[in-house]
């Protein structure tokens, strides 16, 4: 250990005195500068802002080496001064430290999403539910994206609190989207000062330039709203002996409940919610995207959805092993644009050493997942949507699976991926089996559609309008015909 300090840290732009690298690092499209440093200075680079270092990792090499196998250093996260500390939500699982109640949050996740049988008396909710999904967009195509984030909230409420969403207006999806809403503002790169200079913190909220006291102030009640009043459902709900199966109940049955358990399953609950709120719904919009684009990949799953379950009706999750080209086209939607292009930042809790450089205690790690994942090196054409790149052919292996990335490392991998898995194949399957996707005319003229996504820790497709029609009447009646009622 007393070599370390004297061995270097991993080369990167050189930055100025005191504020170090400040000037030059991107506030948009980090992954896209990365990984264009990347050819400069190789794929592990570090950065200094303000004192602060940041290990910036391109190659997947290093994210498996360091998060992965050297997890029990590599799993905490940075201290976020204004979402963190001032909103509170360094008290949800995504942004808690590694300690105690980090470990007890997961323990939760685990025991109710965590492996595939746990998972699988979720797949009726999740079929039902697209089903629902399918009807809303016939009735209303050009509203496809509201749809999308319907339905996710739709399974995340049902599985954390046993909470049914109802049709058109909802008072609960509401509180929780203007909390997360408020996440997004409150997390945006350079937004607030607070985030650079933390001392701003002690500046009371009454002091005519806090603005941002009093916007964190407000923004907490929503947070306090969106994990108490789902919560006190749950309680209520027990109590009149009506609640269906849940995160939150089953974890107020089987767990000993000391005041700090029942703090920890309450946030656990909306933690839950939270990660499912927004995530999937990038995903499946950018399958509508790509299926816009790609018209040759649809064709082909629809080919395949047809030979192989009819047109009587809808495939369900039973049918996933004998659709590998579905299969395929939605390994290709994880990897096309992942959903959390930089992953979310690690923290490494002492000095460690790789590769002949140091990396001190305290240091930020990003991944950049979206490099991971356009790599020429590992996937052909990394800027071409082709779902075949994941079956095996004559002579050639099929490409890396994108969800060893996508879905993040080590302690910290995610822990809905499972679910966010069975969401995102189902959408597409069911949407293929019935509904056709292509460019939107206007005016006898096709709407031009731009591949382009938005920048941010969670990143969605520009908006963008397509056309979205049933496949046939038969598929229409599909579609129309009643759901099955899951208990
Ligand atoms: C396409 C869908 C999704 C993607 C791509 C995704 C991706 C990620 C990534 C990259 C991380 C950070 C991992 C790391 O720090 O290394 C993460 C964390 C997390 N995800 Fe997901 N996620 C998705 C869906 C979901 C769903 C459906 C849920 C909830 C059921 C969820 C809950 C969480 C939570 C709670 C964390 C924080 C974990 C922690 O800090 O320990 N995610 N996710």
């Amino acid at each position: 250990r007393g070599l370390k300090p004297k061995l270097p840290l991993p080369p990167g732009p050189k930055g100025l005195p005191v504020i170090g690298n400040v000037h030059q690092m991107p506030t948009s499209y980090e992954w896209f500068t990365f990984a264009d440093w990347a050819k400069k200075w190789g794929d592990i680079i570090s950065v200094t802002l303000l004192g602060q270092t940041l290990v910036i990792l391109d190659n997947p090499r290093h994210a498996v080496e360091l998060l992965d196998r050297r997890s029990n250093i590599y799993s905490d996260r940075p201290v976020l001064m204004m979402a963190g500390e001032l909103v509170g939500w360094n008290q949800a699982l995504a942004l808690s430290r590694y300690g105690d109640r980090f470990k007890e949050y997961r323990k939760f996740f685990h025991k109710v999403i965590g492996s595939r049988s746990n998972l699988q008396r979720f797949h009726g909710l999740v079929e039902t539910e697209t089903h629902k999904f399918l009807r809303r967009v016939l009735h209303s195509p050009d509203e496809v994206h509201a749809h999308i984030r319907k339905t996710a909230a739709a399974i995340s409420l049902m599985i954390s609190h046993g909470y049914k969403v109802q049709e058109g207006h909802d008072a609960y999806v509401e509180v929780v989207n203007d909390a997360m809403d408020k996440f997004t503002v409150a997390t945006a790169t350079g937004a607030f000062l607070v985030d650079i200079l933390p001392v701003l913190r002690y500046i009371p909220q009454w002091f005519p330039s806090a603005e941002f006291q009093r916007k964190a102030a407000a923004w907490r009640t929503c947070l306090t709203d969106m994990t108490e009043i789902p919560f006190e459902f749950v309680k209520e709900q027990m109590r009149a002996g009506t609640n269906v199966p849940n995160l939150v109940s089953e974890l107020l049955t089987t767990e000993e409940l000391t005041p700090e358990k029942l703090y920890n399953i309450e946030w656990s609950g909306a933690s839950l919610y939270a990660g499912g709120a927004d995530t999937t719904v990038s995903s499946i919009h950018g399958f509508f995207l790509a299926m816009t684009l790609f018209p040759d990949a649809q064709r082909k799953a629809q080919e395949e959805i047809d030979a192989v379950i009819g047109p009587d009706r809808l495939p369900t999750l039973e049918d996933r092993p004998n659709l590998p080209y579905v299969d395929a086209l939605v390994k290709e939607v994880f990897r096309y644009h992942p959903v959390v292009p930089m992953g979310l930042p690690h923290r490494v809790t002492q000095d460690d050493e790789y590769a002949g450089y140091l990396i001190p205690k305290d240091t930020i790690i990003l991944a950049n997942v979206w490099k991971f994942l356009h790599d020429p090196e590992v996937y052909d054409e990394p800027m071409t949507f082709n779902p075949s790149r994941f079956l095996a052919s004559e002579g050639k292996e099929p490409e890396c699976d994108p969800r060893d990335f996508c879905f993040g490392f080590g302690r910290r991998v995610c822990p809905g991926l499972l679910l966010a898995d069975v969401s995102v194949w189902t959408s597409c399957a069911m949407t293929l089996a019935t509904l056709d996707i292509s460019h939107a005319m206007e005016n006898g003229k096709v709407v031009e559609v731009e591949d382009v996504y938005l920048s941010g820790t969670i990143s969605h497709p520009k908006p963008f309008k397509c056309s979205i029609k049933s496949r046939s009447a038969g598929a229409e009646s599909l579609v129309l015909s009643p759901e099955r009622e899951v208990a």
